[in-house]
């Protein structure tokens, strides 16, 4: 009993904890973590799911919070061991404003790094994004490179701009005190442009990791940046997604790309234009632009065993298991959908 209380003393803050990757992380947390005594969850939307959560021997906190507020961060941050933050606006697509993404993803992250030092939390897990390193807009392939490789970063769209500002903010920080299914997909890509995936629950086994070696090996992974990988094998983006899409009911027609890439430019360029125009009168964001059309048609992958080396990852989901998974996931969203 004096056992499982003294091990039961660690306090975790997940920000954007109900988000795609949040909700992965918390649960592999409750799962994964025995240490764990109250985990707090701190985003914009809480999900109805997390009331199932509330019935363990984890004290369960969810927090409606903003972490553009920094009144509101530091609050939620007080106390914690630990935060892991994941919250962060993702759009490529021109859905938000430039503004809008730089207060969520750099004002924010700014914000959490405040509120740990004003509170005297040590460890500080950041989710960034492989947007901060590349590819850039020179189309130059990074070909299973690793977090030492060379790559002339090049960050012109906010997203990436973003995540590039907030994790050289975090960095700076180490060390200071204080659907619908059954259909054609038609081939846009090259099957030569390898893109490198990793499975959700592998990222998130990744940051629960970090949190916990973080403490005992500070000197070595104090201001470090580690790539998230796993088994998932180098594919194009396309026919990563058939893995997934085919066994779903969905066909990838041609085995090049139906339509040259000059074209597919000229139509990215006039959905930008399009979205432009529009924009007094309606949102319009459509999938293909010309910075999405430069990401999937830019070489993209990692080699890296940093983080088996650094805290001994091994991926907790093989290959096979994600795959399964996935598809399983996919099914789920249809199902939902109709
Ligand atoms: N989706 C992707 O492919 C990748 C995402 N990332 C990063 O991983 C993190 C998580 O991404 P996902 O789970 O995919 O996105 P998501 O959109 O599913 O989750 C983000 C969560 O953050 C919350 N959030 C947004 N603004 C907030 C605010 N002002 N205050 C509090 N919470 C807020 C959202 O409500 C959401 O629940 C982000 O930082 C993202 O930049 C990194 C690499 C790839
Ligand atoms: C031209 C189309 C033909 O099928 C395909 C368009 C696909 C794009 C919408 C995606 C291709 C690569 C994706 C990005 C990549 O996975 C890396 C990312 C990391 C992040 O942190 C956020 C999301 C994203 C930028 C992701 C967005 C969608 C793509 C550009």
């Amino acid at each position: 009993m004096a056992d499982s209380a003294q091990a039961q003393k660690l306090v975790y803050l997940v920000t954007g904890g109900c988000g795609f990757l949040g909700e992965h992380v918390v649960r592999m947390l409750l799962q994964r973590e025995p240490r764990l005594r109250e985990l707090r969850i701190f985003d914009l939307q809480l999900g109805p799911w997390l009331e199932e959560l509330k019935t363990g021997p984890v004290q369960v906190i969810a927090i409606k919070g903003d972490v553009t507020q920094a009144h509101e961060v530091i609050a939620a941050v007080a106390g914690a061991h630990v935060v892991i933050h994941a919250a962060g606006l993702v759009d490529v697509f021109g859905r938000a404003s430039p503004e809008t993404i730089h207060k969520v993803n750099v004002q924010g992250t700014q914000n959490v790094i405040e509120a740990c030092v004003q509170t005297g939390t040590q460890f500080l897990v950041y989710t960034s994004s492989m947007e901060v390193v590349g590819p850039n807009v020179k189309g130059h392939p990074f070909y299973r490179g690793n977090e030492d490789t060379p790559y002339e970063a090049v960050h012109r769209h906010p997203y990436p701009h973003s995540k590039a500002l907030a994790e050289q903010l975090v960095l700076e920080a180490n060390g200071r005190k204080g659907l619908r299914l059954g259909g054609r997909l038609f081939r846009a890509i090259p099957t030569s442009v390898e893109h490198g995936r990793v499975y959700v629950g592998n990222v998130a086994w990744m940051h629960v990791l970090v949190a916990r070696e973080l403490e005992q090996r500070a000197a070595l992974m104090g201001g470090q940046v580690y790539f998230c990988y796993d088994k998932s094998p180098y594919k194009s983006y396309e026919d990563f997604n058939m893995e997934f899409l085919g066994p779903c009911g969905l066909r990838l027609v041609g085995t090049r790309p139906l339509l040259p890439y000059w074209l597919l430019m000229l139509l990215a360029v006039l959905n930008a234009l399009l979205q432009w125009l529009l924009r007094p009168l309606v949102l319009y964001a459509p999938l293909l632009n010309p910075y999405t059309l430069a990401v999937a048609n830019t070489t993209f992958t990692v080699s890296t065993n940093k983080a088996q080396r650094h805290f001994g990852y091994e991926p907790l989901f093989s290959w096979e298991d994600s795959r399964t998974r996935t598809i399983r996931w996919v099914q789920a969203m249809d199902g939902s959908a109709q």
